[in-house]
């Protein structure tokens, strides 16, 4: 299948293809190649030949390339449904339809989409494959069974609500968090349980605990252990959110709460994952980053959590104004009225950033490097609010 003859040429140039809407069709780069070995016309002649069995493989071959031309424009399409939302992440990368064949080539388009355009859109890419994989080993009706097994969900808003009264601070989610992408390796000595010990020690009311492997060293296993440890505050699995199959898995690993984000999950996503998540007994934090998103947030019911965002995950970039310029807007007061409970994330490390988050109007706080960091994470708990919380 080798032998590349032809590419940049131009979109036009190919017939089969342009029934497809122009707009789903990125830049293009199409590569045309010469079939050799597999040649559409030698195979077919091949099966005329032979009959039976040759022709049902044939059809079923077609069928395969059928089906995989359809699972191609739906992705597209919900790309295109993403997009219009203002979403920029795309949820898997466009390698293109399978192969096309005309005369005796073939051609496949082969562009930048094909090169996640930001570690997120990279991180989501990776989750999709991870998922499907992990999908096949455990289908939703087996982990359905699961459930049963699990511990059972505890309240994550009523913790942070009433630490919020208790201590007239905002109610700390501590982050578990060996590294990120961002920042590399927070804490060389990392024992999750030791971590979250000591966070609920220092006064924490709920833990957020990083699952992702590949990008911030975390796992299912820590999330699990900690759980199994006996510790009291309330678990957020810290995870990158593509599949409802996510949320039942997190569930059967002692999750009480779960992390949608708005830049990467569109309104109808979110809206069907909340469905769920009430279901399981799962709270969301539904996590915003810019005023788009956190208006489609709000045009969705039932949402009672949504954290802002300091830190833009496609730059990285932290500034905890921003917590502040989203809710001094119209919807600040939405939330206000409706009695949402805000959450201030990333980039908190002073008693003065806590004040200036509270200010602006957020009831709890999720805060990770610079408690992770300290050598008692519970001691840093009292460093960054400047005072005992117990
Ligand atoms: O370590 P920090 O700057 O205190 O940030 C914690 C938390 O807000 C951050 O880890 C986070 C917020 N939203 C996320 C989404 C995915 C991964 C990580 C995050």
């Amino acid at each position: 299948m080798e032998g590349l003859i032809c590419s940049k040429v131009p979109f036009q140039a190919v017939p089969s293809i342009s029934s497809r809407p122009r707009s789903l069709i990125p830049p293009t780069q199409l590569i045309v190649r010469k079939r050799n070995s597999l040649s559409a016309f030698s195979v077919r002649a091949q099966m005329e030949s032979k009959e039976g069995s040759a022709t049902v493989a044939t059809s079923s071959e077609s069928v395969a390339d059928a089906l995989k031309i359809k699972e191609w424009e739906v992705a597209m399409f919900q790309d295109e449904v993403a997009a219009s939302q203002g979403i920029r992440i795309r949820r898997r990368p466009q390698t293109g339809p399978p192969l096309h064949y005309v005369g005796p080539f073939e051609f496949r388009l082969q562009n930048e989409g094909n090169t996640p355009r930001n570690i997120l859109e990279e991180i989501v890419w990776n989750k999709d494959v991870e998922v499907t994989q992990l999908k096949e080993r455990k289908p939703l009706g087996k982990l359905k069974k699961e459930l049963e097994n699990a511990p059972p969900a505890r309240d994550f808003l009523g913790a942070l609500r009433a630490a919020n009264e208790r201590t007239g601070l905002p109610g700390l989610i501590a982050e578990v968090k060996k590294a990120s992408p961002s920042r590399g390796i927070l804490r060389e000595d990392f024992d999750p349980v030791e971590v979250a010990r000591s966070y609920e020690k220092g006064g924490a009311a709920c833990l957020s605990v990083l699952t992702d492997e590949k990008y911030f060293k975390g796992s299912f296993e820590n999330l699990e252990a900690i759980r199994n440890a006996g510790v009291k505050c309330p678990l957020l699995c810290k995870e990158f959110i593509v599949d409802a199959w996510q949320l039942y898995y997190a569930r059967t690993k002692g999750a009480d709460a779960v992390l949608l984000i708005a830049g990467v999950l569109p309104d109808l996503d979110i809206k069907y994952m909340i469905k769920i998540c009430k279901m399981l007994g799962l709270t969301a934090l539904v996590e915003v980053h810019d005023e788009r998103e956190f208006d489609r947030v709000l045009g969705i019911d039932g949402i009672k959590l949504i954290g802002i965002n300091n830190r833009n995950l496609e730059t990285f970039k932290v500034d905890i104004s921003n917590t502040k310029k989203l809710l001094e807007g119209e919807c600040g007061r939405i939330v206000r009225e409706r009695g949402i409970i805000m959450v201030g994330e990333s980039g908190l490390f002073t008693p003065d950033d806590i004040a200036y988050v509270q200010e602006a109007g957020v009831k709890a706080v999720l805060v990770g490097e610079s408690i992770v960091k300290q050598s008692d994470p519970g001691k840093g708990i009292s460093n960054l609010f400047g005072k005992d919380l117990n």
